[in-house]
């Protein structure tokens, strides 16, 4: 059996595909003008435009043809208006064809996550910056297109401007297939002699979601903790993913219409340490499947659960984004729905409005306006009140 703890190379990098034959199910990808390569995290895009880089060049001519930038270099546009253009403008000596490669007339530059370039002293500011950063490429692609590839290597095709973006040969790469997951790990797997049983296989390729890269990182943590035999748990524990029967016992607990037991499985939960944003993630999933809500309710659910992680994300409090979700889940899954009370506070506020345009008609302008801030000053706070006596009604608490 091979030994398992010895290398410390990590084996995404390992098992990185050298040749663009061994890129797993890729393949509509990998026949080159400028390209564009985007799509979800660990699905190969690096690596078919290093594997293309190297089929085409080998080692000899690698360095001297090919230039990699990826987020951890400086991109701003500087760097694009001079480390860029000095290497795409230096021509190609003729004559360099290696044996068993190709070696075109040209120099390929890999733009890695191309969707997060910045403006020098910008970076706090996305949108302008990477737009300008783009714009600044546009011409530098055009000048020497001649000599140069341009790889774009991005997530989000949406945030490559258009006229760069209609340059390049696009290439969507897809969420990889539980087949084509577990076939990749089983060969890591043999190679490093783990015994991973068809329960694991699944479990893996279920919480990476499609991201081998995911996959193969926790594989090699599990068999670092467990040794060579590595369970479904096993796997589960290193991820990071929320145990199912812990999910279950958060909506167990709305479904109860007790604040305080749901407040007390929040707790729980953060006490053990998982992440709230994984738990939104799982909740989500259970909350789409669950037969007992109607689809307005899971609508409304799934919103409040696309707030609470926005605010995870901008650093909002991991225990109170979470008790905000579950006490709206709670109201969703009550006999009386959300709704009722929404309705009838807008009700109300809708009468008030419709009321004052009644009254208001042929009153001259000043009286007009009295009435206007008279009716604001009651009928917004009317309703809020309703509102919120109905939660109080039903949970004793106002959330
Ligand atoms: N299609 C694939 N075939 C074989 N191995 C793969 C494939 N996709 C990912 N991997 C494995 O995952 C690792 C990471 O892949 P890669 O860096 O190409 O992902 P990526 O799509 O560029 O992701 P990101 O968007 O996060 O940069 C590789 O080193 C390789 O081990």
């Amino acid at each position: 059996m091979a030994p398992i703890l010895q290398s410390t190379q990590p084996w995404v990098e390992k098992y990185r595909p050298k040749q663009v034959k061994d890129v797993a199910h890729q393949d509509e990808v990998v026949r080159c003008p400028h390209m564009l390569f985007y799509g979800p995290p660990g699905t190969g895009k690096t690596t078919t435009a290093l594997a293309i880089a190297h089929q085409l060049f080998g080692p000899e001519l690698y360095k001297s043809r090919v230039l990699e930038l990826n987020a951890s270099d400086d991109r701003g546009i500087n760097v694009v208006r001079t480390k860029i253009k000095d290497f795409a403008a230096v021509a190609v000596g003729t004559n360099q064809r290696k044996s068993g490669y190709p070696c075109p007339p040209f120099k390929i530059i890999v733009l890695d996550e191309a969707d997060s370039m910045t403006e020098d002293a910008q970076f706090y500011d996305f949108t302008p910056s990477t737009t300008a950063v783009q714009n600044a490429l546009r011409r530098t692609m055009e000048t020497y297109s001649k000599v140069t590839r341009f790889f774009f290597i991005c997530n989000y095709v949406s945030r490559i401007i258009e006229p760069l973006a209609s340059r390049c040969a696009k290439f969507r790469f897809k969420p990889l297939s539980e087949e084509i997951m577990s076939s990749r790990i089983l060969y890591i797997s043999q190679e490093e002699g783990l015994c991973l049983d068809a329960e694991a296989l699944s479990t893996l390729s279920s919480i990476s979601h499609g991201d081998l890269r995911r996959a193969i990182t926790y594989l090699q943590s599990a068999a670092r903790l467990f040794g060579s035999s590595i369970s479904s748990e096993n796997l589960i524990s290193v991820s990071g993913v929320v145990p199912a029967k812990v999910v279950e016992e958060l909506l167990k607990a709305c479904k109860s219409g007790n604040f305080d037991l749901a407040n007390k499985e929040v707790n729980n939960f953060i006490a053990e340490g998982y992440p709230a944003s994984q738990m939104l993630t799982q909740l989500f999933e259970s909350i789409v499947e669950d037969n007992d809500l109607s689809d307005e309710q899971k609508a409304r659910i799934s919103k409040k659960l696309g707030e609470a992680d926005k605010c995870l994300v901008d650093g909002a409090d991991e225990y109170l984004q979470l008790l905000d979700v579950v006490s709206n889940t709670m109201k969703a899954f009550s006999n009386m729905p959300e709704t009722f009370a929404y309705k009838f506070s807008v009700g109300v506020l809708g009468f008030l409005v419709w009321a004052h345009h009644m009254f208001t008609v042929g009153l001259d302008v000043d009286t007009s306006a009295y009435f206007t801030a008279a009716t604001m000053i009651i009928a917004v706070p009317t309703g809020i009140k309703i509102f919120s006596w109905f939660d109080k009604i039903r949970f004793g608490v106002r959330f």
